[in-house]
């Protein structure tokens, strides 16, 4: 671990229409860790991702990623600065291929020009050939290679998710953040996922932010938690300090009772 954390979140927040969503988000992620972020719903989860990966920009505060900062660049170029996520409504091209939903990640990133494309140049089949391959590799990372073919809404909902890891993995991240990935999966599916989450951490060598609330899950891969609630952070810390925070049980129970 470095000293220069790959992430950090300075006092960040935003306000829409002068109710505050979030706010004062302090948050140091270094490289190779894999981080929690939990919470009740409507606490602030999504809304931090959402400011991370520039669909808002934050109203107060700062965010830097890898020495730069954040504040004010499109989703497309935080995407290129080595920040990939995934969806809490999986967000797949329906129509297309699997195949096609992975290279379609990997097209914004290619090396070859429109205008190669266009006119059909050598460098385009290369880059094609290239893509194609290296698509090929994600989806059997997932084991998703045999249905190669097959159009992503006819794939089940725990595979569909899994898909929507793999491009976002295309993307060639530095960073990787996932909105709920076991939602909708079953225990076995859901086991299944911990574990591949754990392998691609290490495999390309990737700091992980996310959300879940499948608590095993969260306690059982993350070395650390941030906690949120009503849009501010009211804990940090290993999985044993998160589960005894007074303030982290009054949050849930607050949760549990209004259900
Ligand atoms: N574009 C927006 N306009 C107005 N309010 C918003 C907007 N986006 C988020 N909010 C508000 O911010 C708060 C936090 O919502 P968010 O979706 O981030 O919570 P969450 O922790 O992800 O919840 P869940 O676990 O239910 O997904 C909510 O009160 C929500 O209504």
């Amino acid at each position: 671990m470095t000293n220069n954390p790959l992430l950090q979140v300075n006092k960040a927040g935003i306000s829409f229409g002068g109710l505050k969503a979030v706010s004062e988000i302090n948050m140091e992620l270094h490289q190779g860790e894999l981080i929690g972020l939990i919470g009740p719903n409507g606490a602030g989860k999504t809304t931090t991702f959402n400011l991370l990966t520039g669909v808002y920009t934050p109203t107060e505060g700062d965010i830097k990623f890898a020495g730069k900062r954040l504040n004010g660049l499109k989703p497309y170029q935080v995407t290129r600065s080595g920040i990939s996520r995934t969806f809490q409504n999986i967000r797949l091209f329906n129509e297309l291929s699997v195949l096609d939903n992975v290279k379609v990640a990997y097209h914004s990133l290619a090396k070859h020009s429109i205008l190669s494309s266009i006119f059909r140049l050598p460098s385009h089949f290369t880059g094609e050939k290239e893509m194609e391959e290296k698509s090929l590799e994600f989806l059997k990372i997932f084991e998703l290679d045999k249905y190669k073919d097959e159009k992503a809404k006819n794939l089940p909902y725990g595979q569909q998710r899994r898909l929507e890891i793999a491009r976002a993995l295309a993307a060639g991240p530095k960073l990787l953040l996932l909105d709920e990935p076991a939602a909708g999966m079953n225990p076995q599916e859901t086991h299944e996922l911990m574990e591949l989450i754990a392998f691609i951490r290490n495999k390309f060598n990737l700091t992980i932010l996310l959300i879940e609330h499948d608590m095993p899950l969260v306690m059982g891969i993350c070395e650390r938690i941030y906690v949120l609630d009503h849009g501010q952070l009211i804990a940090e810390g290993t999985p044993d300090v998160i589960r005894n925070h007074p303030k982290v049980i009054e949050a849930y129970l607050g949760e549990e009772v209004a259900e």
